[in-house]
């Protein structure tokens, strides 16, 4: 099996690249930052420290590395039995081109051999949207073949990896906690599903995305914004805050009934589920940084994502949602000026005021009580802070 992965980063090397290797696949990592390419490409391998319960340190070997917009990359494309991705929402509209010209490439090469492609990114049906890029880029022409030789395959994937330590002198160690859950949708999939130990395949993805998404990430975001606000470095320090453990655990609850009402999960379950998460939220092992997990605060509050869909969800069914109407307060307050998105936030936040800016930002014309009630919130935590 002939494996590319895009993004060497965190969840890269550390979750799908290694399962890809464990897997015995032909690994070619592919990345823009080139003095990690260059370091992956001498070094072939690096190690990952499984921290938690059954600490342990692995080797992921026989890994190559290319420029992901390199003529290199487009051969490996044309090449390839599996195709993973793991560089951020925002960067698939980026890496779409290549995707294609490989495609391109495949197509005149003559290679109908199935090949299939997995976006591993926090968001809904990420795949999905990666092939509306890839098509965009491909000749019509190419479409029907596309449709016929090549699997977009939707996924969800969970691991907490922060960067590795500044302190690290080996820049390609990964620490990692011991969870991990990849699912797929195998519905998508052209050929045999590959042989992947690890990557977990069902009919019914969009429960398991939104699961994930809308608990995880949800409470993830919101630890990282009261965290910051009441300020703590770090998720730990933050969970551990009975006072923002409260709103978090409320908020993931609030966002559980959703879910439950929505796909049936079991009641009992779901809240050991949320639990679970929590504990993970604590891992003393783990230095994550709430700037790594509030980072992008536009996105993680446009309209689908893991604060305005599940409050949408609470409006649909006439849930409670008080604890996440204080976490996307708590969003909004989010302040850093090395984050590009923290920045604009702050600045249509000045420029437009409180109201019309979060309408504008999580396209809520449709809600003026739920932007006014979230002001006030805001506008308290401003006063407090
Ligand atoms: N870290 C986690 O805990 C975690 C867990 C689950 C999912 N995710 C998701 O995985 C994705 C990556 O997150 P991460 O934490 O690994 O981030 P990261 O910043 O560590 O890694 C992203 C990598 O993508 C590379 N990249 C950027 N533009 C590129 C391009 N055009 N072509 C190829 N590579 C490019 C970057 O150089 C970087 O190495 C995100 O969507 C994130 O939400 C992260
Ligand atoms: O990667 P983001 O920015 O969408 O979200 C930050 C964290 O919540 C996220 O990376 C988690 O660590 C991850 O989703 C755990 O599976």
């Amino acid at each position: 099996m002939k494996a590319i992965h895009f993004g060497a980063g965190n969840i890269g090397r550390g979750f799908i690249g290694k399962l890809l290797a464990d897997a015995r696949a032909d690994l070619i990592f592919a990345d823009v930052n080139q003095p990690l390419v260059d370091q992956l490409a001498h070094q072939q391998s690096y190690q990952v420290h499984v921290v938690g319960e059954n600490a342990h340190v692995e080797r992921v070997n026989k890994v190559s590395a290319v420029h992901s917009a390199s003529p290199d990359a487009i051969n490996q494309i044309a090449q390839a039995d599996i195709i993973t991705t793991a560089v951020g929402p925002q960067v698939l509209a980026k890496i779409a081109g290549t995707l294609a010209q490989g495609l391109t490439a495949r197509h005149a090469a003559g290679n109908n051999q199935p090949l299939n492609i997995i976006a591993c990114e926090n968001m809904v049906r990420g795949t999905s949207q990666l092939k509306q890029h890839v098509l965009q880029a491909l000749p019509e022409a190419l479409h029907a073949w596309v449709d016929e030789h090549v699997g977009f395959v939707d996924s969800a994937v969970d691991r907490i990896v922060p960067p590795a330590a500044a302190a690290n002198d080996d820049p390609l160690e990964v620490t990692v906690e011991t969870f991990s859950e990849w699912i797929v949708d195998s519905t998508q999939f052209k050929g045999e599903l590959p042989p992947i130990a690890g990557m977990d395949a069902t009919t019914n993805l969009m429960a398991y995305v939104e699961r994930k998404l809308f608990t995880l990430n949800t409470g993830h975001a919101i630890t990282a914004y009261l965290g910051q606000l009441a300020g703590y470095g770090t998720i730990r320090e933050a969970i551990l805050d009975p006072a923002v453990r409260e709103v978090v655990k409320g908020a993931m609850e609030e966002s559980g009934a959703v879910l439950i009402k929505r796909y049936g999960f079991d009641p009992r379950q779901h809240a050991a589920y949320i639990q679970k998460i929590l504990t993970r939220f604590e891992n003393p092992y783990l230095h994550d940084e709430v700037e790594r997990v509030g980072r992008q605060p536009l996105r993680k509050l446009s309209e689908g994502d893991r604060l305005i869909k599940p409050l949408r969800g609470t409006l649909e069914y006439n849930l409670p949602n008080a604890n996440l109407l204080i976490g996307i307060a708590a969003a909004l307050s989010y302040r850093n000026p090395q984050d590009p998105q923290a920045q604009e936030m702050l600045t249509l936040l000045e420029t437009l005021g409180t109201e019309q800016a979060l309408t504008q930002i999580s396209a809520l014309a449709d809600q003026p009580e739920v932007v006014a009630q979230v002001t006030n919130v805001y506008n308290a935590m401003q006063h407090q802070a």
